[in-house]
């Protein structure tokens, strides 16, 4: 299937665009008579839960969930991420349950605790989260405070918040949502620490949803965005669990306290590579949502003139309208397809797990870790310059991309927070880089580190970008791994020059990232397009050269340093982007429209199909409360007094 039909056609459009009758989208009670702005902190919960309930009653109406077909399928369809973007601006309370709970469950428990759990929480009949992050720690997870002590005379485990820091902060759905939770704890064996493992705790009673006894709950506050995810605390006082809740699929504790380690301590960290592998996918629809949004209204806005002989021109016939926009399509399209690509890594890996292979984990956290920084790190930062890209139209809420920007941005920080991720990844590069050195075999995305040649003549081609930064991202690697020989050498400890080092590490993964990025987005498109039209192939090529020739240009310095560049190659770049917008230009509206985001997916005044911007925004404005009188109350109690001198 082609690149665009892949877009058009994913599953999970023959089931948001299914017919009529089977349209959940079609149910307007799923939609707000009220922007929910103006609802309180507390109708806003509710109300997303009021949604919720009937968003997954239409969803498993609707959405064969064939017995089998895994929670990763379905999530991977993209069809809850889209969907749900039309009920909810921001997501919903349940986002943990589908998100983490049960893939934690699918990935950590034995074959009986998947059969018995899973089918629970698939059917909704209980609702779960995933606790791992406490008030006083999120990325050391050794730091982690909450423990789980086995008691062989009950067979149970004893789960305790030792201290305030202790509390699990954060959890999506924790305050007030759900009654159970994947809790990650510090497992402890007369005395003796197991590290940390997974327990599939009950938080509340299913039928009162009280909190247990030795359970304490609640909601952290108001933030930034995902205003309905509900993220809460939770604090044990010695809560007893029986033996057989503890996700026993990697580790298990037989009856009489034996511990049984599994085939390697991290496997309880598997989880977190599921989610971030999800998030790169996740990513390139927030990326597609906004670009949409800001394309489509591009075309509608007309603003100044080109010429003064000349109507006001679209907004989109601004060369640097399309230098700040035809990027971001670029952009959905380069991580729809790595995301993919990375999906197929996950479950090959998964797979070669499965009969006990663990040989490629390594290079499959490295690549998690490094995508989801970049994917998560770049779309923020476009999502902002789409709205940006929209004037004033673009700060308001009911265009939808200050909400997408929250989407977007959280994801910098859950689920490894992106500079931690990418020192992880440059961890991997050193270590490829010190066994290559000795002539061993390096895996298949880190193998160019061993390139010796020399230095090519660069080349204004694909190839000669893709190539370049692979040089950036090798001689990075040298670079970094010279300076902590050096200081080891100088009698400096190898953590602390590791530190002393840590800014060239991150500049290092993340030219390694925007190597493997470029490769894997240009390869995939090349490999689809050989289905489509010429027409379809030629455009999506030239997107595929429009991201290479940007990215180049956006780091030049790098090119500069570890490449044969030279500025007349550079002053070539500059005229073949600007080549490539007027190229684009003529089909940017028809390309997100190849994203095929409905209206209610949408979600915004300004991007909706039919390019009504002004009277949207104008429908939009006479909802809030304020505008139902003339006069507000406030007028005569302060205002008047106050401009009569009596307050
Ligand atoms: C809008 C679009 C989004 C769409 C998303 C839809 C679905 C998403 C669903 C839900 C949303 C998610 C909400 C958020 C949920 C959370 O945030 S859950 C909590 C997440 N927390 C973290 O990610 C914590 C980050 N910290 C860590 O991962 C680790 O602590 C660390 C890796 C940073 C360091 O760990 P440490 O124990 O200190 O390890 P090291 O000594 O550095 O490394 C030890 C070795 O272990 C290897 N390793 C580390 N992590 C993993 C792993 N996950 N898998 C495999 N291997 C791992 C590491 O490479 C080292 O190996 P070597 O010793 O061989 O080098
Ligand atoms: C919207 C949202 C939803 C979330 N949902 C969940 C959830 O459902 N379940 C859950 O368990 N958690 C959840 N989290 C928590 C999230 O996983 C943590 O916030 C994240 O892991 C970062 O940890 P932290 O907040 O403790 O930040 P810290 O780790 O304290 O980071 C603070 C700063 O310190 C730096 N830093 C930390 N360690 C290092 C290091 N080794 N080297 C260099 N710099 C370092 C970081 O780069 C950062 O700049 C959520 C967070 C958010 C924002």
């Amino acid at each position: 299937m082609g690149l665009v039909d892949q877009l058009v056609n994913q599953p999970h459009y023959t089931l948001v665009n299914q017919p009529r009758e089977n349209d959940i989208l079609s149910h307007k009670e799923l939609f707000d008579s009220i922007p929910e702005e103006y609802l309180s902190h507390k109708e806003k919960y509710e109300n997303a839960i009021r949604k919720t309930v009937l968003y997954y009653r239409l969803m498993q109406k609707y959405q064969n969930y064939k017995e089998g077909s895994t929670i990763l399928d379905e999530t991977r369809a993209n069809y809850r991420n889209l969907v749900s973007f039309a009920v909810f601006k921001d997501y919903p309370p349940l986002m943990l349950h589908n998100g983490m709970f049960i893939p934690a469950i699918a990935g950590q428990g034995t074959p009986e605790q998947q059969k018995h759990w899973l089918k629970r929480a698939k059917n909704m009949e209980i609702l779960g989260t995933y606790a791992q992050t406490e008030l006083g720690h999120g990325t050391f997870i050794r730091g982690l405070e909450t423990t789980a002590e086995y008691d062989p005379s009950t067979e149970e485990f004893v789960l305790h918040s030792p201290t305030l820091t202790s509390y699990k902060w954060w959890p999506g759905g924790l305050g007030h949502t759900v009654n159970y939770c994947v809790v990650m704890a510090q497992l402890y064996i007369r005395g003796r620490h197991h590290g940390m493992q997974p327990f599939l705790v009950q938080l509340r009673d299913e039928a009162t949803h009280m909190p247990l006894p030795g359970v304490k709950l609640g909601e952290i506050g108001a933030k930034l965005g995902l205003s309905t995810v509900n993220n809460g605390f939770l604090a044990f006082e010695h809560h007893r669990i029986p033996r057989d809740r503890m996700l026993m699929k990697n580790a298990q504790v037989l009856k009489d306290g034996t511990f049984v380690a599994g085939p390697s301590s991290k496997l309880a960290y598997g989880t977190m590579i599921y989610v971030r592998v999800i998030i790169v996918n996740g990513m390139a629809n927030l990326m597609a949502k906004a670009a949409t949004i800001a394309v489509r209204y591009s075309a509608v806005r007309r603003q100044s003139q080109i010429k003064p002989s000349e109507p006001e021109c679209q907004i989109l016939d601004y060369v640097t309208q399309q230098h700040k926009l035809l990027i971001c399509i670029a952009t959905s399209l380069a991580f729809s397809t790595c995301a993919r690509w990375l999906w197929d890594v996950y479950t090959g890996v998964m797979g070669q797990m499965e009969s006990g292979n663990m040989d490629h984990l390594p290079e499959l956290h490295a690549l998690a870790c490094s995508l989801k920084v970049v994917s998560t790190m770049d779309v923020s930062g476009l999502v902002e310059r789409c709205r940006l890209a929209c004037g004033g139209h673009g700060f308001m809420h009911s265009s939808n991309l200050p909400y997408t920007y929250g989407l977007a941005t959280a994801a910098c920080t859950y689920e490894g927070e992106n500079t931690v991720l990418l020192l992880q990844t440059a961890r991997s590069l050193v270590k490829a880089w010190q066994k290559g050195s000795k002539g061993k075999p390096l895996s298949p995305t880190e193998a160019y580190l061993m390139d010796k040649s020399p230095v090519p003549k660069w080349e204004n081609t694909l190839d000669g970008i893709i190539a370049g930064f692979r040089r950036v991202s090798a001689g990075k690697v040298q670079d970094c791994v010279s300076k902590i020989d050096k200081l080891v050498k100088m009698g400096t400890s190898y953590e602390d020059a590791w530190n002393q080092t840590s800014v060239r590490l991150v500049a290092a993964s993340e030219a390694h990232s925007r190597a493997v990025i470029l490769a894997t987005f240009r390869s995939e498109v090349s490999r689809a397009a050989a289905a489509l039209s010429p027409p379809l192939s030629r455009v999506l090529h030239q997107l595929v050269h429009l991201y290479c020739v940007y990215w180049a240009l956006e780091r030049l310095g790098d090119l500069l340093l570890y490449t044969s560049i030279a500025e007349r190659d550079v002053q070539e770049l500059q005229q073949q982007y600007e080549d490539l917008l007027q190229k684009i230009r003529p089909n940017a509206v028809g390309l997100v429209d190849a994203f095929d985001l409905r209206d209610e997916i949408l979600n915004s005044t300004l991007g909706a199909y039919d390019g009504r911007v002004y009277e949207r925004l104008m429908e939009e404005a006479l909802k809030s409360p304020l505008n139902a009188e003339p006069v507000n109350q406030s007028f005569h109690q302060y205002l008047k007094p106050f401009m009569h001198g009596k307050l």
